[in-house]
C-alpha cells in the first residue's frame, strides 16, 4: 500500500465523521486534500472554513460552501493533516505552511480530528523541524532571541529560513516567513510552546498541544484510531 492510499484511508474515514449542516474546519496538505476531495465527492451539505488559500481554491472547485472565520467563529469540527505526532496526540504542523490559520481555525472547532498515514506516528516530537512563523521586520533579531530560548533549554539551535522553489524566502498566506528549528527531539512540547509563543517576533509555532481529539492512522491494516485530551 503506497502512502497516498494510507492517507486515502484515513480521509476517508473522516468523512464518515461529517454530517450535513455542520460547520467543518478544512485542513491543509496533502492529507487534508484528499479529505477536502472525498467531501466533495459525497457531496455532504456543510459550510467549510478553509485553512489556506490553497484549501480555499480546491474546496471553491468542487462546490464546497465556503465562509470565513469571522463569519464562523464557532465550528463543529476541524479534520486536518500533522507532520508528527505523539502517542498523546501533541502534534508538529506546518510543513506547508499553514500552521498559524491551521490554529485558529483548530482552536475555533468543538473537535480537531488529525487524518495521517503511520509514518507520521513518532514516540516523541522532534524529528520533523519544528515551523516557527515569524515576521519579517528584524527577522535576524527574532532568530538570535530563538537561538538563546534553544540554548537555554539546552536543545540545538539549528535554525534554517525556509526557502521556495525559486530559492526566495517561502511566504506564509499571512505574508510572514518561517523558521525551522530542527531539534532532534523535543522532550517537553508544552514548556518549548509557552518560551517561543512569549518570544518577541514570533507569530505562531507549529506545536499544537493537546487539541486534537483523535487521529486516524490509514495502514494496510484499516484504520487506527488514536485519542488525544
Ligand atoms: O501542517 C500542515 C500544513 O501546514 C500539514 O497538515 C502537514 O504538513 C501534513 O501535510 P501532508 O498531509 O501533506 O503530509
Amino acid at each position: 500500500m503506497t502512502s497516498d492510499d494510507a492517507k486515502r484511508r484515513a480521509a476517508e474515514r473522516a468523512c464518515d465523521l461529517v454530517q450535513s449542516g455542520m460547520k467543518l474546519g478544512l485542513g491543509t496538505g496533502s492529507t487534508a486534500a484528499l479529505f477536502v476531495a472525498e467531501l466533495g465527492r459525497r457531496r455532504i451539505d456543510i459550510l467549510g472554513v478553509p485553512t489556506s488559500e490553497a484549501t480555499r481554491r480546491q474546496a471553491e472547485a468542487l462546490g464546497i460552501r465556503l465562509a470565513t472565520l469571522d463569519d464562523e467563529p464557532e465550528l463543529d469540527l476541524t479534520v486536518d493533516g500533522a507532520d508528527e505526532l505523539d502517542p498523546v496526540l501533541n502534534l508538529i504542523k506546518g510543513g506547508g505552511g499553514a500552521l498559524l490559520r491551521e490554529k485558529l481555525v483548530a482552536a475555533a472547532s468543538r473537535r480537531m480530528v488529525v487524518i495521517a498515514d503511520s509514518s507520521k506516528r513518532v514516540p516523541q516530537l522532534g524529528r520533523f523541524p519544528l515551523p516557527v512563523e515569524v515576521v519579517s521586520f528584524g527577522l535576524e533579531t527574532t532568530r538570535r532571541r530563538i537561538a538563546a530560548c534553544l540554548r537555554e533549554l539546552e536543545l540545538p539551535a539549528d535554525i534554517r529560513l525556509r526557502r521556495s522553489a525559486d530559492d526566495q524566502p517561502f511566504r506564509t498566506d499571512g505574508g510572514n516567513v518561517i523558521l525551522d528549528l530542527r531539534l532532534g527531539e523535543i522532550p517537553d512540547p508544552h514548556g518549548l510552546a509557552a518560551v517561543l509563543k512569549s518570544t518577541l517576533g514570533v507569530v505562531e509555532h507549529g506545536l499544537f498541544v493537546a487539541m486534537a481529539s483523535l487521529a486516524l492512522i490509514g495502514g494496510p491494516e484499516g484504520v487506527i484510531e488514536m485519542a488525544g485530551n
